[in-house]
């Protein structure tokens, strides 16, 4: 057992500076151990721990692995935790390949060790190096040769983990713009078995969608003036083509897990929601509310729908920087939905164009995320502001029609679901950027600002 005096110490100091730590908002009032396995004993020895965070009135578990050596060499400073009681170091385990390839080889052994149980679905090379993913991110990711990916999922919940759940179910559906699924592994919390990570095939041909959509928008920014479908760097066909990958995935995602109906009693529930978030949201966010009137007046709109929809398992947090395009095409990953909801609320049925109006939102930070920290370009502000929008419409347009023409639900012919779909998110991002990247929070507000005064109908193509 490694918990020894001051480690909770060197946690409460060492977790809010983690890109993963949710509660980063909130002050720590204490920290419990609820499991500590040793994997790997000796020096360095490796402790697979689950802690509970404790802050106000909540509680949430996160997994945390841990290296203790009694001494730090260089490369891993970087990593270091702190010093226990008895002088050796602890820190974070996944920046060590010497410790991370004991997770493949129990996957690829099916192994259990206490509460852990460990399992792959098909041979794997247990033999290769690993190295922690670089990449901006909620969990941490492990990156085995150029074959593997694994996540370690930060924030634990009960339950198998929704990622895991679709990326079994849409194997099983023979989607084909999924990654392959390979292994995962799991414990028990409070009596139910959940998932700490699972492991997919590594794209190595990939690169994500915020880094292609990126570069198109440095293009056009480069180019004082030309506009967005006169750039070398256009990014409209890759957009249609992303919008008819997730039309296919949405069909698969409907024949993995069925359809339903949601009623107009339901479709009320969920505009009642949006409207709660808002108001959450404008009281942390006060810059919010001179929109409130007319985001309301969406939320409104949709409540009254008298018509029931139809709804399905869906992504639940779609945007570029979850999808990759491989020399195969668009893939999809990620499908925890958003990581603030409940475990309940994240597997639930939901509309599609749900997806599409996060995938719409993306489009628009993608455009604005240049214009903020004082980044300069050519041309003056307004002018660059309005190239943005340009933009931003084109690729959302071209989503549009790919995810339309591929047999998706025209979102078109639906704007009064798709507008109050994407105001909602933007008030999720809106407390996101809050609570994890205030210098990004004029994006959402931005485009809150802009869209807001469309009209209701034609607002897509405006
Ligand atoms: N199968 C994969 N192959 C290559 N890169 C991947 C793969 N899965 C994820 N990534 C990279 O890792 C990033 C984060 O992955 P994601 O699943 O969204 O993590 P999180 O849920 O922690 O945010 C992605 O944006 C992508 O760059
Ligand atoms: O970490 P996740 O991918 O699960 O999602 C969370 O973090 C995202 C940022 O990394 C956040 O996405 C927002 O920023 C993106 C650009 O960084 C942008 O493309 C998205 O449209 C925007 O929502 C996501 O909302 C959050 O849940």
């Amino acid at each position: 057992m490694l918990l020894m005096e001051r480690l909770d110490d060197l946690l409460v100091e060492w977790l809010p500076r983690q890109r993963w730590f949710a509660g980063k908002d909130r002050r720590i009032d204490g920290i419990s151990v609820v499991s500590d396995t040793e994997l790997v004993e000796g020096d360095p020895s490796l402790h697979h721990v689950i802690i509970a965070v404790h802050q106000g009135e909540s509680t949430d578990r996160y997994q945390v692995p841990l290296g203790v050596r009694s001494e730090l060499p260089g490369r891993l400073k970087y990593a270091v935790i702190g010093q226990l009681g008895n002088g050796s170091c602890v820190y974070d385990a996944v920046h060590d390949p010497q410790l991370t390839r004991v997770w493949l080889e129990n996957m690829a052994g099916n192994v259990d060790v206490g509460p852990l149980t460990f399992r792959s679905i098909t041979g794997i090379d247990p033999g290769l190096p690993s190295f922690a993913s670089p990449a901006e991110q909620s969990n941490t990711s492990l990156i085995y040769g150029d074959a593997y990916i694994c996540k370690l999922f930060r924030r634990l919940t009960p339950g198998i983990n929704p990622d895991l759940e679709v990326s079994i179910g849409l194997a099983r559906a023979g989607s084909k713009h999924v990654p392959e699924l390979y292994g995962w592994f799991s414990s028990d919390l409070g009596g139910t078995l959940s998932t700490l990570a699972m492991m997919s095939e590594f794209l190595r041909s990939g690169t994500d969608g915020w880094q292609l959509a990126g570069t198109s928008v440095r293009d056009l920014y480069a180019e004082a003036d030309l506009r967005a479908d006169e750039v070398g760097g256009d990014f409209a066909a890759e957009a249609e083509r992303l919008g008819a990958a997730t039309a296919d995935v949405h069909r698969d995602l409907a024949a993995a897990f069925g359809t339903g109906e949601m009623t107009p009693a339901e479709i009320r529930a969920v505009a009642d929601r949006m409207h709660t978030r808002l108001c959450e949201t404008c009281e942390v966010v006060p810059q919010l509310t001179p929109y409130a009137g007319r985001l309301t007046d969406a939320f409104d709109a949709l409540a009254e729908l008298d018509e029931p929809l139809l709804v399905q398992r869906v992504h639940g947090d779609y945007h570029l920087g979850q999808v990759m395009r491989t020399d195969s095409g668009w893939m999809l990953l990620d499908f925890e939905g958003e990581p603030a909801k409940s475990l309940e609320e994240r597997r639930a049925p939901a509309h599609p164009l749900r997806d599409v109006a996060g995938m719409l939102r993306s489009f628009d930070y993608a455009a604005r995320h240049l214009l903020i920290n004082g980044q300069t370009f050519r041309g003056d502000r307004d002018q660059l502001e309005y190239r943005a929008q340009e933009w931003a419409d084109r690729n959302r347009s071209a989503f549009c029609r790919g995810y339309a023409e591929a047999g998706g639900i025209d979102p078109a012919a639906h704007e009064v679901i798709l507008r109050a779909f994407e105001f909602d998110k933007a008030v999720y991002e809106v407390m996101y950027e809050a609570r994890n990247r205030p210098s990004w929070l004029p994006i959402p507000l931005g485009s809150i600002a802009a869209l807001s005064v469309r009209p209701e109908s034609g607002y897509l193509a405006s």
